[in-house]
């Protein structure tokens, strides 16, 4: 199902995997300012993520059937604790204060989206879908800057490290396996909004990307 509309969908797709800032940290002319706002704002999304996936984690305890659900969403959550550690000591590396950094409009409408996402009448199926989505988008552009024949800068391979590995990978690979589980089962209405949500995941992406520009 999920590779069916990436198909579909295809030039919104690589937008969001392949954006400009991204193929500028592989080919190592990435502006540090645009690498330095990009910092700053996804600090502010991923404390905005927490409680979004805390959101599925408990909705995979209650309404997955399947154990190993909670498990893989449980993986995602305790990453997220290194992943804001991680961004503290960057933000101190590369002198940004995060207490003054103030979020972007394409930030907050990303934030009002997971807001919406949590919401009950949202079925699991389509949160699963959303969740697979923004975690792939990263994964998939990180990954990118790490290929052969890159120039990704040495100071930015922990970035690109930290969604770019092959666990990372692996993790996305377990949450699409759940979402495809989920939708094989989903209403007809279920599948047209998680088709909807993936697009409105990869716009939001597309637009964060954007905000690098400065
Ligand atoms: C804007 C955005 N999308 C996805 C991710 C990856 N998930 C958690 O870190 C992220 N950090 N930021």
């Amino acid at each position: 199902m999920i590779d069916t509309w990436l198909d579909k969908h295809r030039s919104l797709y690589t937008a969001a995997t392949r954006h400009d800032f991204v193929v500028s940290i592989r080919d190592g002319s990435v502006d540090l300012s645009s690498f330095k706002t990009w910092l700053g704002q996804d600090y502010l999304f991923v404390r905005e993520f927490v409680p979004f996936v805390a959101n599925v984690l408990i909705r995979a305890g209650k309404e997955s059937g399947e154990t190993s659900d909670m498990e893989v969403v449980l993986g995602g959550l305790a990453s997220l604790n290194d992943e804001i550690e991680w961004f503290k000591s960057e933000g101190s590396k590369w002198g940004v204060d995060f207490s003054t950094v103030v979020s972007q409009k394409a930030n907050q409408e990303y934030s009002r989206f997971l807001e919406a996402m949590m919401g009950s009448e949202v079925e699991y199926s389509v949160v699963m879908t959303a969740f697979w989505g923004i975690e792939a988008v990263y994964q998939e552009s990180f990954a990118h800057c790490l290929g052969d024949g890159n120039k990704t800068p040495a100071e930015l391979t922990g970035a690109c490290n930290r969604w770019g590995n092959d666990g990372f990978r692996q993790y996305c690979l377990c949450v699409k396996n759940i979402a495809e589980r989920c939708l094989e089962n989903a209403s007809r209405e279920a599948l047209v909004e998680a088709e909807d949500v993936l697009v409105r995941v990869l716009e939001h992406e597309v637009a964060f990307w954007e905000m690098s520009r400065g």
